[in-house]
């Protein structure tokens, strides 16, 4: 399966975000459709060290049995131990550079922000960029401008091709709107772990726009 196929429902979650166990939590989000998972362990109070490490083992293998790749944001460390898929990393974290020589041929995604991001993180060898924040977001304190859906027409009509999904308060409500801009995806975190059933209606809601009777 091609990368913009596999970010299409690209599920974003750790232990703060769920209201109960996060296993359920992702067996559900991959039994509704979700095509790739990141173990963001992050905010107050996450998992640390050994409880983490349990968690992030426990999470991998589930999406083992569905096929999906395991993405871990941030901790290089953690994604090394634990031969991940990938790891997805932010303008302010390890340099994208270092990041690419510890990792070798794994998934490397990158944040941008703006056009300039976005052509950085490409020649430092990003295979795909999570661009945001889309809309209002509360589940990451520290975001930036909320720039919206304009940035993804920005980065495309800048001629850039590479896989990009959008991240930042998407909901089933306005899903449509970041494809329409240009993502070949979405990124989604309190909207799937917070609403039951949630990822089966963003997965049908992708997968009608590859239908030939799909009018938007
Ligand atoms: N975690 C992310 N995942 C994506 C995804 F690709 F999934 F869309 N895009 C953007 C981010 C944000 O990454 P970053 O800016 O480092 O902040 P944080 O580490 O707090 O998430
Ligand atoms: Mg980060």
């Amino acid at each position: 399966m091609k990368l913009k196929e596999q970010l299409e429902l690209y599920f974003v979650m750790g232990s703060v975000n769920c209201d109960r166990d996060p296993r359920e939590v992702l067996t559900e989000a991959l039994e509704g459709g979700v095509t790739m998972f990141q173990f963001r362990e992050k905010g107050e109070p996450c998992l640390e060290g050994e409880a983490k490490l349990e968690l992030a083992k426990d999470l991998q293998k589930i999406c083992q049995q569905f096929s999906v790749p395991f993405i871990v944001n941030d901790d290089v460390e953690l994604a090394l131990l634990l031969n991940a898929d990938g790891v997805h990393v932010g303008q302010e974290d390890d340099d994208i550079e270092e990041v690419r020589r510890r990792i070798g041929t794994k998934l490397l995604g990158v944040s941008a922000h703006n056009v300039e991001e976005a052509k950085r993180a490409i020649a430092l060898g990003a295979d795909y960029l999570g661009v945001g924040p889309m809309f209002l977001t509360t589940t990451k304190a520290d975001i930036r401008k909320v720039e919206g859906p304009n940035v993804l027409k920005k980065i495309r009509t800048a001629g850039i091709t590479i896989p990009l999904v959008g991240i930042g308060g998407i909901k089933l409500n306005n899903a449509s709107e970041v494809i329409q801009a240009g993502a070949d995806g979405i990124a989604v975190i309190s909207a799937i772990s917070r609403v039951p059933g949630t990822a089966r209606k963003m997965s049908n809601l992708l997968r009608a726009r590859h239908d030939p009777e799909f009018v938007e």
